[in-house]
């Protein structure tokens, strides 16, 4: 007898779960003897609804969009016995959706959810109680979603993302970074250190066009000077695919990262902000298991 619970955020993106909610659910009780919808009314809802059934499921299917994923992943990776999870994408980038090669149409996704593919994916943790999939950042970075909540999201889409970047660029304000990790110490000027554990940051492949959800490390980007040069190799690295090489950046990998800032600076972790360094951050290999699209290449 298999029990899934697919607990969607009826507010996300255009709606479009919701819209389609009568389809997704016939389709997944042809794969499932039993599956019990719960709709979100409010932000943290789902994850005292995750915390309540987890022991008594077989998948947890998150639908909605990042905020919803971060919230129901960040609930389930604090469970000592957790359920597999899947993501329904439906809000406006699905980050991380993208990276475990989801289809963003509903019933396409819900299709490839029926194949059950299951795989172990690394979990990003901080010392201050929070995990992430995507990515954690100060600078820079928080900047331009911070730009984005003030645009209208709805109309630009992700898109308003990187207009946004663009914008920030030039008048970016640098920081005193510090950071050491089990192979490389920095310190110094710095406008942005972004890590990263997914490959999309809204809803594109940027930043980090070698990192895999599934090696068991973080991948380290610090912009030490928004120079032409290092916009340049960042946008030329988007395109490549090859890491972003230039004097004004460095780029590496970390199993552990101790970070603080001077001043302190304001911590956008998958998109949700309000906490500010000095932090530890550490990469649970395997932590979760999810479903996958794609089998991921080897
Ligand atoms: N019924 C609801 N009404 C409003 N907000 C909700 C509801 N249920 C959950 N939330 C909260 O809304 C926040 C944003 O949700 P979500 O990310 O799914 O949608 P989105 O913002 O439209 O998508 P994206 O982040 O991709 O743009 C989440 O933090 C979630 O906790």
């Amino acid at each position: 007898m298999t029990h899934a619970e697919l607990i969607l955020n009826p507010a996300a993106g255009r709606r479009q779960l919701f819209y389609a909610l009568d389809d997704i659910t016939r389709l997944l009780q042809t794969g499932f003897d039993q599956v019990t919808v719960y709709q979100t009314t409010q932000p943290g809802d789902g994850a005292l609804r995750l915390k309540e059934v987890a022991t008594d499921r077989d998948l947890i299917i998150a639908g909605g969009g990042d905020g919803t994923v971060h919230e129901l992943t960040n609930a389930l990776s604090s469970l000592v016995q957790r359920p597999p999870l899947a993501i329904l994408p439906g809000g406006t980038c699905n980050d991380f959706s993208r990276a475990l090669g989801m289809e963003q149409e509903p019933l396409a996704a819900v299709k490839q959810i029926l194949q059950k593919r299951e795989r172990r994916i690394d979990v990003g943790m901080s010392s201050q109680g929070r995990y992430f999939l995507n990515f954690w950042g100060i600078g820079l970075i928080t900047e331009v979603s911070l730009d984005i909540q003030n645009q209208s999201k709805e109309r630009l889409g992700r898109l308003a993302y990187y207009f946004s970047a663009v914008q920030n660029l030039w008048d970016q304000k640098s920081f005193q970074l510090r950071i050491q990790s089990e192979d490389i110490a920095f310190e110094g000027e710095a406008t942005m250190l972004l890590v990263g554990n997914g490959s999309y940051i809204g809803g594109v492949q940027a930043f980090f066009p070698h990192s895999r959800i599934d090696d068991g490390q973080m991948d380290v980007l610090v912009i030490k000077e928004t120079s032409l040069d290092s916009i340049w190799s960042m946008l030329m690295s988007i395109l490549t695919k090859e890491w972003p090489d230039s004097d004004d950046l460095m780029y590496f990998h970390a199993k552990d990262l101790t970070i603080s800032a001077s001043p302190p600076q304001e911590i956008d972790c998958d998109g949700e902000k309000g906490e500010f360094t000095p932090v530890n951050l550490s990469i649970l290999p395997g932590h979760l298991s999810m479903y996958v699209g794609e089998i991921l290449e080897e």
